[in-house]
């Protein structure tokens, strides 16, 4: 058999690590995928292992390649697409990890934004970074490492520490280098979002020593050649998994989105070459910068919890046995029987970015059974995505004219009804729902050659499924009122003070 060329994908996420191989038809060849173990040592504390994450990486790649019968030599160029804003430390002598990953998901630097945010630095940092300061992003977290972890600072600024997000932590282990893309910088809260590079006054805000940050590249260069893995092949790519999603689902032009909804979701609206400012809890970020071009941004709203909270569903409930069961007891009853569930386990993030909101269900009566527990765990993720669409017609001229979707959940063809719903939108998901390492493969392959241009790229998009809206207009305000009544019963719930200090 002859093995075509190919472009490999590493998706690092937050749940699992996968790696995909496409031919030059952007054909998926294979795949294969190795979960990690979720760490929670203290309520609000999400870590996973680093060494393990690699150890994935190790196996992932091989098992994929043995799937297409192929060799390292067959793949042409490596793209590396991962969970954003997850972060750790290690030693630049052993490549040993000198802390856990501290994932996005992660609050227990909230003592670190509240100390920020106390000295009047909130609006400076929202200006420069195109992002309020939060524990979302990784910034407040290193600082956190930074004041707990004995004699860091110091070999900091020795320069015997290096800190990364995760797609800096693989090109380390892969190529031996150590950089950063730019829209993984961009979730840090240090990046400068007009100059894209560190911003000494955001360095001086969180007091993180430049010595021990990445350089930041663009999207699609050649960062390095692998000596491990796959061995003596370029990685060309690297991009935060949400920007591989809107790249992987070619929305390349002004006012395309996307929103992929996996352990979270993240809607992402390309806005163009200028970074647009949102005054309703939306983040300016960027979307990806390819090499001699202008750079392109995007506005993103973020929901932490929407897969999450059907896992938690299954592990700490057992309101079912696999996630997709969810959706058979959703569709067991014919709506949610006035039960709403607002699962602000991290707090909320956009649009109302509240820390120390958490997680209510409310209107239980003694009718509500399990099925209508489950329809509000869908609706959470619809109405919660609903929110963040209104915020952003606020800020882009057209409406949008419809959403692609990708992502784990998007296989429930109940929640993307109701998704198209609430959202009073045309729903479209491509064939790969894998869109993600689609989108690290045409960052690849695109730097490599093997694609011409965006335009190509563009062309390769194919629709599996569409959902239209079916919702009349009073049903949807009625429901959008309730929902928007049980978010304020789950706000400000959290005395931050309680939050566990260093
Ligand atoms: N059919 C389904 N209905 C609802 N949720 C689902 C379904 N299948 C998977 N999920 C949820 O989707 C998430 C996995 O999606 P995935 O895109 O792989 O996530 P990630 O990339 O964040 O690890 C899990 O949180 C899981 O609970
Ligand atoms: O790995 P995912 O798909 O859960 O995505 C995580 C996001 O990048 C967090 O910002």
């Amino acid at each position: 058999m002859t093995v075509p060329r190919l472009v490999a994908a590493i998706d690092q996420g937050t749940g699992s690590t996968r790696c995909l191989l496409f031919d030059e038809s952007a054909q998926l060849v294979s795949m294969a995928q190795r979960q990690h173990a979720q760490h929670h040592p203290r309520p609000g504390w999400s870590e996973h292992d680093a060494t393990e994450i690699w150890a994935n990486v190790r196996r992932v790649v091989p098992e994929a390649l043995a799937d297409a019968g192929a060799t390292p030599a067959d793949v042409v160029a490596l793209g590396i697409a991962n969970q954003r804003e997850s972060c750790l430390v290690w030693d630049r002598a052993t490549g040993q990890p000198l802390s856990p990953v501290i994932t996005w998901e992660d609050t227990r630097a909230s003592v670190v934004v509240d100390r920020i945010v106390a000295d009047g630095h909130h609006d400076d940092v929202l200006r420069a970074t195109g992002i309020p300061p939060s524990t979302y992003f990784a910034a407040s977290r290193l600082r956190w490492l930074l004041d707990t972890v004995p004699d860091l600072e110091e070999r900091c600024l020795r320069g015997e520490v290096a800190f990364g997000t995760m797609e800096s932590w693989l090109i380390w282990n892969l190529a031996g280098v150590h950089v950063t893309d730019v829209t993984n910088a961009s979730r840090t809260n240090l990046m400068n979002i007009e100059d894209l590079d560190w911003d000494p006054h955001m360095l001086a805000v969180f007091g993180i020593p430049e010595r021990v940050l990445p350089e930041i590249r663009t999207t699609a260069e050649t960062y390095g050649k692998c000596s491990d893995v796959l061995p003596g092949v370029p990685i060309t790519a690297a991009m935060g998994d949400q920007q591989a999603a809107l790249f992987g689902q070619t929305c390349f032009e002004v006012g395309q989105s996307k929103c992929t909804f996996g352990t979270g979701a993240f809607l992402l609206v390309n806005t163009g070459v200028v970074p647009q400012r949102s005054q309703a809890g939306l983040l300016s970020t960027v979307a990806y910068v390819l090499p001699g071009e202008k750079p392109v941004f995007a506005l993103e709203g973020s929901v932490a919890v929407t897969g999450s909270l059907v896992q938690w569903c299954r592990d700490s409930l057992g309101l079912v046995a696999t996630a997709p069961g969810i959706e058979t007891l959703a569709a067991s009853v014919d709506d949610n029987g006035g039960c709403y569930v607002v699962p602000a386990f991290s707090g909320l993030y956009a649009p109302r970015w509240d820390p120390a909101a958490r997680g209510v269900i409310v209107g239980l009566t003694s009718f509500v059974n399990r099925g209508h527990l489950a329809r509000g765990v869908l609706e959470a993720a619809a109405w919660q995505t609903a929110d963040v669409v209104a915020a952003i017609q606020g800020v882009v001229d057209q409406p949008l004219p419809s959403l692609r979707v990708d992502g784990g959940m998007t296989t429930n063809h109940l929640l993307m009804q109701t998704v198209a719903d609430v959202l009073d939108l045309r729903i479209e998901r491509p064939l790969y729902s894998e869109t993600v390492s689609v989108g690290a493969a045409y960052a690849a392959g695109l730097s490599a050659g093997v694609w011409p241009d965006l335009d190509t790229l563009s062309r390769l998009w194919r629709r599996a499924c569409s959902w239209e809206p079916a919702m009349d207009h009073e049903t949807r305000e009625r429901e959008r009122a309730r929902w928007a009544s049980a978010v304020e019963r789950a706000q400000g719930w959290m005395d931050i003070s309680d939050t566990v200090r260093p």
